[in-house]
């Protein structure tokens, strides 16, 4: 079989595969500890307009699970609704559930903020606040939690060491935000959602804007953070979401085509329209 580079990256990244045409389960009962995540026939509506038919799939806790999917699937529908970022927006609505820890975030009852500093997002573009970089970190977490001024340093400081940002900005917190480069203002928006201490982190097309370098530090930090962490990411690079996800899930058209491990789908998915967006065939 001749392999897309994708494919490669997921057979060396991966856990041993099952051979081809081995019967297909989800995945096994050791790696499914706890479901922190469960979408259930969710459907979501922009006005009258239905963009995710139904979706059903497990975030499992501690993993990476990745959406993939061409232009227009519903990805980032998907994922804006794992912390009720629709809400913001008038005319929108999902039905069916979201269970975190198994209570239904799309409760009329559930508290957004307290979803919010549980399920924390980091979006496409870098987007620090306009103040210093030490106030980047602090402002979210003053929002939740009274600290003193000495357990603010120490969070401040775990934060930026949890986003691999402290040593190229330890001498200047007082600097702004904006004054850093593309990849550390998206290193800082990391250090943001971390120390708010969330459960889960959703990263939408978190390095689109990055050069290679700073794309590769944040796939190494995806890696890292996922020890403590349940995060999603949606990306359009195949290869990243063979590098960093343990599960993926292929979305077309609003409708979830196939989730399973990520070695799975790389090299043996079951649906042929998964067969040809990996392999590049289109989308
Ligand atoms: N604000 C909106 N109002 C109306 N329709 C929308 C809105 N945002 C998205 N849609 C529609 O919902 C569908 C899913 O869009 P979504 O942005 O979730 O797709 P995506 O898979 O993330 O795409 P991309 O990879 O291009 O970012 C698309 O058909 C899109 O046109």
């Amino acid at each position: 079989m001749n392999m897309t580079v994708a494919q490669s990256a997921a057979v060396s990244s991966a856990r041993p595969m099952q051979p081809a045409g081995a019967q297909r389960e989800m995945p096994n009962a050791q790696e499914t500890a706890h479901e922190k995540i469960s979408v259930r026939n969710l459907r979501f509506y922009y006005g009258d307009t239905l963009a995710l038919k139904g979706i059903s799939l497990p975030l499992y806790e501690r993993k990476v699970t990745a959406f993939i999917g061409p232009s227009g699937c519903g990805k980032s529908t998907l994922l804006r609704i794992l912390n009720r970022m629709y809400d913001l927006y008038p005319g929108q609505r999902a039905d069916g559930e979201v269970l975190l820890d198994g209570e239904n975030i799309l409760s009329p009852k559930q508290d957004k903020n307290l979803l919010r500093s549980r399920v924390g997002m980091v979006f496409q573009k870098p987007t620090p606040f306009p103040m210093t970089i030490y106030d980047n970190i602090a402002f979210g977490v003053r929002l939740y939690e009274k600290l003193s001024k000495a357990e603010m340093d120490e969070r401040v400081e775990s934060s930026l060491r949890r986003a691999a940002l402290w040593n190229e900005v330890k001498d200047k917190l007082g600097a702004s935000g904006q004054s850093l480069s593309g990849g550390q203002q998206q290193r800082l928006c990391i250090a943001r959602t971390v120390a708010i201490k969330p459960e889960v982190i959703l990263l939408d097309e978190p390095c689109s804007a990055l050069d290679p370098i700073s794309t590769a530090k944040i796939e190494e930090l995806i890696d890292e953070l996922k020890a403590e962490y349940t995060i999603a990411i949606v990306t359009h690079n195949m290869q990243q979401a063979a590098r960093c996800s343990e599960y993926t899930a292929f979305m077309y058209l609003g409708e979830l085509v196939e989730f399973d491990e990520t070695s799975r789908i790389f090299t043996t998915p079951s649906d042929q329209r998964t067969q040809d967006y990996i392999t590049g065939r289109f989308g």
